[in-house]
Formats: structure tokens, sequence, C-alpha cells
């Protein structure tokens, strides 16, 4: 039996609940305890999969949840280690480098494992979209807004900033910065992600560009908080300065915990590569696993 796997890529770490190897019952108030750093393991969130037997051919269905206990529809780099995961368990199935599918709340998102041993994988994250609608936003006056999000106006506390907003699978908010640095992602993106006009929150990133092809960004996630990096905001960032035409179609986007490639189709397509590694394997302590089968119990 081994209750969990945990895995990083660029210190945004993800605990593995595998349900054919453990009976650890998975809920929000589980997730909050495995994810506690203090209490549990330590972790941005819980990848829970795969939920049926993995067929060749087959897209394979996880579930995501942010540390909070909350979903979260797709994770660029939660899918990459989950990918990996798979391709250590069963080696012969998914570690050939051929592409497959993994299925989240948000929709399927294609991978590939281009160098097992160094633990790169490259998913797809497919088009994003750039509507009020979909986030979805707020006017400031509470209605639902339309229309496209790029550079709009949004008012935090005493702050007029501009920003881009878009969905990937999730939701973003890219604020241009001259500066972004960790105590401005922890003081300003709480306020940005928890803002009444977002209802469903978003995650946010605090944007540089570099230069063309490089770019920097520091991140708050939904659910989860001021992060070392993380996929899908790197996507994000790169979809939203492409969209300015501040960037090329092939960036690398720099984060505290290490960089990412981001590569934009011309239909907008986007695809994210980077590194990730398993740092550790176990089991709960019967005293966890107690604390965690209550936690669940409580949930019902
Ligand atoms: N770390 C993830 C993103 C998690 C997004 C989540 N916080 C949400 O609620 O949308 C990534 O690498 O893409």
């Amino acid at each position: 039996m081994t209750d969990f796997f945990k895995y990083q890529a660029l210190g945004n770490d993800y605990v593995v609940i595998d349900p054919r190897c453990t009976d650890v019952p998975v809920s929000p108030e589980s997730v909050r305890l495995v994810c506690d750093r203090h209490f549990g393991i330590g972790a941005d969130g819980v990848l829970y999969g795969p939920l049926e037997e993995p067929r060749p051919g087959v897209p394979v269905p996880l579930a995501l949840f942010n540390s909070d206990g909350s979903v979260c529809e797709r994770s660029g780099n939660g899918l990459r280690m989950f990918a990996l995961h798979l391709a250590e368990r069963e080696p012969g199935t998914w570690a050939g480098g051929e592409p497959f599918t993994l299925r989240t709340a948000a929709r399927d998102s294609p991978v590939q494992i281009l160098d097992r041993a160094a633990g790169v994988v490259q998913v797809g994250l497919g088009k994003p979209v750039f509507d009020a609608a979909a986030l979805p936003l707020l006017d400031e006056d509470g209605t639902p807004a339309e229309g496209p999000t790029l550079s709009v106006p949004l008012t935090v506390g005493e702050r007029k900033l501009t920003v881009t907003a878009l969905h990937n699978g999730n939701p973003h908010t890219v604020v241009p910065v001259a500066e972004p640095t960790a105590e401005l992602a922890r003081s300003l993106g709480p306020e940005i992600a928890g803002h009444a006009r977002f209802p469903l929150r978003t995650n946010v990133q605090f944007l540089r560009v570099v230069s063309r092809s490089v770019l920097e960004i520091e991140v708050y996630e939904r659910g989860a908080g001021y992060a070392l990096a993380s996929g899908s905001s790197a996507c994000a960032a790169a979809s939203a300065a492409r969209e300015l035409g501040l960037c090329d179609d092939r960036v690398e986007v720099r984060m505290p915990g290490g960089s990412v490639t981001v590569t934009i189709a011309p239909d907008r397509s986007v695809t994210l590569t980077g590194e990730s590694q398993q740092v550790a394997s176990g089991v709960f302590a019967p005293a966890l696993r107690a604390r965690l089968a209550r936690a669940a119990e409580a949930a019902r």
C-alpha cells in the first residue's frame, strides 16, 4: 500500500493519491489536512486519480483539488506531474513517449513525456478565451460584464490597475507591473483573487515582459495562495502578453521556482513544457489516517 506520492514542478508541489494504491478517502476536508504544511504532508494541492483503470487510447480521468479543498478544473503543472506518476507506476504503458490524454473537469488535455529521466513533460492547454462571461467577470456595479477582457480597468482598494483576464481551463488575471515581487504577490494577490468582480475567484499573475522571448511572473493562486510556480499561470501570462503584442509565439516564463517554455500556435493553442520530479512516497501514520477518515466522514 502506498497512501501518497509527492511531486513538485518548479516548487509547485502536489500530493498524488492513487485509489489503486490506497483506501484513504479524499474529500475537501481531507485535502486540506494532507496539504497542511504543519499538520499534514504539505502541498499546493492534491491530484486524485486515476478515477478509472487507465487504458491506452482512452482519456485518463482524475480530480484536482487546491490546498484549501476547492476543486480546480485544470493544472498545467499538476497534469505534468500526474503524467509522470502514471509513467512511474506503469512504465511499459505510459513511459514510451507516446502522447496520451488526461481528463479533468476543464476538458481533455494532451500530455507527452519528452524525457522521463529528467521529468520533462509537455501538456497542451488548448485555446484561451478572453471573454468576461467565461471568467466570469462582473462590472463595477455587480452586473455581468460582456466582451473582451484585454486591458480592462480594475480598482483594488486605492489602486487603479489595468489587467487582462482569461480562461484557459481555469480563470486567470494577468497584471503587468514594473517589478513583480513575492511581497506584491502576497499582498495584492489575495485582493485580486477574491475581488468581488470575480465571483468564482481567479488565479493572479504579476507580469514583467523582459523581452519578446522572456517573461517573468509572480503567482498568487486561487485556493492555494502564493506559489513558487504555476503552469497554467505561465501559459496565461504568455497568452496575455502575446495577445497584447508584447511577445513572440515561443517564450521562456521565469518564476521563482524555475522556468518553463510556452509555445503559442497560430490558432492560439498553447503548449507548456517543463520539468517535474517525484520527491517522496509513503504511508500516512495511523493517527493521520484516523483524522483523514474522520474528515471524510464529516464531509458526508
Ligand atoms: N498550479 C496549477 C494551477 C492551479 C490553479 C488553481 N489554483 C485554480 O483554482 O484554478 C498549474 O500549474 O497550472
